[in-house]
């Protein structure tokens, strides 16, 4: 199987916005990731509704929505209505993930749990049968360009075994300091979608560059 690939628009050139989602959609890749950002949950901001809404309106691919807010139960609506195909809330950002998880989802969205690299896999035991995905964060979140953790190998492995357990669909996905060194290792370990933002967006050739991604071997 070809993983999923989703560049990380966080890592484009914001002036520039419309021609970088304009080359993602002729690239081979599969959705966007957006990163939201709110200064609280992480130690950084990135943008919110009226930009997403201004991508929304140029991509012609899912959009993977990836909230790193506090409180995020007050804006999954608001996130869906400027064009979110899957929204991802934090573990560690949610009182009560279960009512996050089914308020996302009758939305129509697509429901997706994020990780801390701290965190362990097995806290999603009780939830992973009713969520989408899985994004098990390999940096620290807040910024692109970080080292990757290589502990994430490990993490793939308990949690592909926690989702064939517990009988779940939920996709594993990948984010951060993802490379074309280390795709093959990921896929082998059971990862099904990989976020890139610097790699591929400070590549000569960011079209080439996803497409190297797709065609990774294990
Ligand atoms: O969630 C993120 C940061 O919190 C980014 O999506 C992630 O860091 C990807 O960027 P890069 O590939 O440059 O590491």
């Amino acid at each position: 199987m070809k993983p999923i690939i989703a560049p990380s628009v966080l890592a484009s050139d914001f002036a520039n916005l419309q021609s970088e989602v304009e080359m993602l959609n002729n690239s081979q890749a599969d959705w966007l990731h957006i990163d939201i950002m709110d200064g609280r949950f992480v130690p950084n901001i990135s943008f919110g509704f009226p930009v997403l809404q201004a991508i929304q309106r140029h991509a012609k691919k899912p959009l993977d929505v990836h909230l790193m807010i506090v409180e995020p139960e007050l804006y999954i609506e608001q996130f869906r209505s400027a064009g979110a195909d899957t929204i991802s809330v934090h573990y560690e950002a949610c009182n009560h993930l279960h009512r996050t998880i089914q308020q996302i989802k009758a939305t129509g969205a697509k429901a997706g749990v994020a990780l801390n690299p701290h965190t362990s896999v097995q806290l999603l035991d009780d939830i992973i049968a009713d969520v989408d995905l899985v994004c098990l964060m390999s940096v620290n979140p807040g910024f692109g360009g970080q080292k990757f953790i290589e502990n994430t190998y490990r993490k793939i492995e308990a949690m592909k075994d926690l989702i064939i357990a517990r009988n779940s669909s939920a996709l594993i996905e990948i984010d951060g300091g993802v490379n074309q060194q280390n795709a093959p290792l990921l896929l082998d370990k059971g990862a099904d979608v990989l976020v890139a933002g610097s790699f591929v967006f400070t590549a000569d050739d960011p079209i080439q560059t996803i497409a190297n991604l797709k065609t990774v071997s294990v």
